[in-house]
């Protein structure tokens, strides 16, 4: 697997994969490799010839005060288990590759980004489409995959595919993958990692507490009253806050009736400093 770090690099590599005639996809990822994202690699490698992968710790999807510089680095590590599955190219370049001096452009995806993780983190969705739009047009891959423990993230880079008529990837081959998840529940994600072992331990009872939620709003409940248990429930297992707890329509991200075929329950809480996420469908 070569490792490049420069755009030049990237291109004349990402060249030589084409010269052979296969399909390549990209799986972005900002590291701390989990299986969680190995999935999506394994996925990505039985969909195109060449697997893709990309780590960079975008600072512009990070807020003031948020976790930019505690973020996990351990691109020794994630670089051999890139490679044991069979990735082709990574790329990891460094800040000032991505945004070099007098980089001025913004990417900003209305509606979709409004409300959930948009409401808690301004101008975070802005920071993810600019750079995952960057990471299109350095890499051209015919495919890309990302997770639908980013559920909104998905929403919101679909519709800039759409609204921008890319076509490398084209917004039909950029693909989700299911949330993968921990023994007890809990979905993967580099950021368990800050958990201490109360708190991981605490952290499961987010799923429980959302399949209890469905439970009841699968079968007619109220809305309301199952998502005031949800809270209550993180409340008492050692969550500190709850971010949000909605019903929305999968697709549009509106809100919508519990009731709804489309609707899908998004939950954002936070134990310790720790913020975690979650979504599932109501059915
Ligand atoms: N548990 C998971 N199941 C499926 N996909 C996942 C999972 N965790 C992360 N991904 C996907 O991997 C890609 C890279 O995500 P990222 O590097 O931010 O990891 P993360 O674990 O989500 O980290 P964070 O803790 O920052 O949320 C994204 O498309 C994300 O949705
Ligand atoms: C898509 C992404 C790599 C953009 O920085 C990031 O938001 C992530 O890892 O989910
Ligand atoms: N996995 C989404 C990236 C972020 O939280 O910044």
């Amino acid at each position: 697997m070569q490792t490049a770090r420069e755009l030049e690099v990237l291109r004349s590599a990402v060249a030589e994969l084409r010269s052979g005639g296969g399909t390549i996809a990209l799986v972005p990822t900002m590291g701390a490799l989990h299986e969680g994202h190995l999935t999506l690699v394994r996925q990505a490698k039985e969909a195109a010839d060449h697997v893709v992968a990309s780590i960079f710790v975008n600072p512009r999807q990070f807020g003031e005060g948020e976790d930019l510089d505690a973020y996990p680095r351990q691109l020794a590590r994630d670089s051999e288990l890139l490679e044991t599955e069979g990735t082709s190219l990574l790329w990891a370049p460094p800040p000032q590759e991505v945004y070099p001096e007098g980089y001025a452009t913004n990417i900003s995806v209305a509606v979709v980004s409004e409300g959930l993780c948009g409401g808690d983190r301004p101008g975070h969705f802005d920071g993810v489409a600019t750079v995952v739009c960057k990471l299109f047009n350095q890499v051209l891959p015919d495919m890309a995959f990302f997770g639908e423990k980013d559920w909104q993230q998905l929403a919101v880079i679909r519709r800039m595919a759409r609204d921008l008529d890319l076509s490398m990837p084209s917004v039909d081959t950029i693909h989700g993958v299911p949330i993968v998840r921990e023994a007890d529940g809990l979905a993967m994600s580099s950021r368990n990692a800050y958990l201490s072992p109360e708190q991981r331990s605490n952290a499961a009872a987010l799923p429980k507490a959302m399949k209890d939620a469905i439970a009841v709003l699968a079968g007619g409940g109220d809305t309301q009253r199952a998502l005031g248990n949800l809270r209550e429930t993180l409340k008492v297992s050692g969550f500190d806050s709850v971010d949000y707890a909605e019903v929305r329509d999968a697709d549009n991200l509106k809100p919508l009736s519990s009731d709804n075929g489309n609707a899908r329950l998004f939950v954002a809480a936070r134990i310790g400093g720790t913020r975690l996420i979650d979504n599932m469908a109501i059915r």
